[in-house]
C-alpha cells in the first residue's frame, strides 16, 4: 500500500491568535472532506497529521522551545505536549462521529532526534494500523533531542519522514492559505527550488509560531524525494480525490 499523507494545518483547525481555540467549523468541514473521501474510496490508506495551532506554539512560544531552542524542564515539556493531546483528541472525536476509524499517535512516545538533530521515528505501528483499515493521525509534538532536553517536532517533518519510511503515494499540506504566494499574491503552481519562492516565502503571520511557517514548509518539502501539495482548505476534498490543487512542490529524487 502506498498511502496517502495528509496534514491539517494548525492554523486551519484553531484560531491560532487565541491560546487553545479550536476552530470547530474548519475542523467539522475538514472531517467531512476525509469521512467522504474514505466513504467513495478515493483513498484507501489515509495518514493524518496535524500541526499545533494555537495549542502547541501557544505553549512552546512561552516556554521559549522550538525545533533548535530545548528545555529540560518536564513541567514545560507536558505544557506542550498536553495541549497537542487535547487538540488531537479533538480531530480524533470529529473523525469518530463521522464513521472515520482514526487512532491516536504521539511522537513524544516514539521517536528522538539525535545530537545533529536527525530525527528516528519508526512507523512500523502506522504501517500496522493501515494494514488493519485504521487512519493513524499523528500530530506536531515535543521530542527528546540529545543534549537539548526537549525540542518541537512539527507536524510538516512528521509528515516528510512518515511519507519516506511509508513509500507515500501522495502528500497534502492543507494551510490556511491556497498554496505558495508569489509578491503578488498569487499561487505558484510548481517549486523545484526554494529560488522560485524565496521572495516572497516568510515565517507564519501568527506571532506564536515556532516552527517557521511556510519558508519551513517548502524546504521541509523541498528535501522529499516525492512532489507534495500545499493547498487551502476548500481543496481538501479535490486532493483526496486525486487533484493537485495549490502548488506542487518537487524537490530533487
Ligand atoms: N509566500 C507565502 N505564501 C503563503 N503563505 C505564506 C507565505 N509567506 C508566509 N506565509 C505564511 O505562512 C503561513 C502558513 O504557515 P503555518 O506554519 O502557519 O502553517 P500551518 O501548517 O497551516 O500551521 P501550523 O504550523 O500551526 O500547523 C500562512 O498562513 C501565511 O501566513
Ligand atoms: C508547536 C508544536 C508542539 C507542534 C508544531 O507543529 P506544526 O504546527 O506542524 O509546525
Amino acid at each position: 500500500m502506498n498511502p496517502t499523507i495528509l496534514k491539517l494545518g494548525g492554523s486551519v483547525i484553531t484560531d491560532k491568535d487565541r491560546a487553545e481555540t479550536l476552530d470547530g467549523d474548519a475542523l467539522d468541514a475538514a472531517a467531512d472532506a476525509i469521512a467522504d473521501a474514505m466513504e467513495n474510496g478515493s483513498v484507501s490508506g489515509l495518514v493524518v497529521v496535524h500541526g499545533g495551532g494555537s495549542f502547541g506554539h501557544h505553549h512552546a512560544s512561552e516556554a521559549g522551545v522550538s525545533t533548535t531552542e530545548g528545555t529540560t524542564d518536564a513541567a514545560d515539556a507536558i505544557a506542550i505536549h498536553g495541549a497537542m493531546k487535547t487538540l488531537n483528541q479533538f480531530v480524533l472525536s470529529r473523525l469518530h462521529e463521522r464513521g472515520v476509524p482514526a487512532l491516536p499517535v504521539n511522537p513524544l512516545s516514539a521517536g528522538a532526534r539525535d545530537a545533529e538533530g536527525d530525527l528516528d521515528m519508526p512507523t512500523g505501528q502506522v504501517a500496522t494500523m493501515l494494514g488493519e483499515g485504521f487512519v493513524p493521525v499523528l500530530h506536531g509534538d515535543v521530542i527528546a533531542t540529545e543534549g537539548k532536553g526537549i525540542t518541537v517536532l512539527s507536524g510538516d517533518e512528521i509528515v516528510t519522514t512518515a511519507a519516506e519510511q511509508l513509500s507515500a503515494g501522495r502528500v497534502g499540506l492543507c494551510s490556511t492559505v491556497p498554496g505558495v504566494l508569489d509578491t503578488d499574491g498569487d499561487v505558484i503552481p510548481e517549486i523545484t527550488a526554494f529560488a522560485d519562492a524565496a521572495g516572497a516565502l516568510g515565517g507564519s503571520d501568527a506571532d506564536a509560531d515556532v516552527t517557521g511557517g511556510m519558508a519551513a514548509k517548502v524546504r521541509e518539502l523541498l528535501d522529499l524525494g516525492a512532489p507534495a501539495s500545499v493547498f487551502g482548505p476548500d481543496d481538501i476534498g479535490a486532493f483526496l480525490d486525486g487533484d493537485t490543487p495549490g502548488t506542487t512542490i518537487r524537490g530533487g529524487d
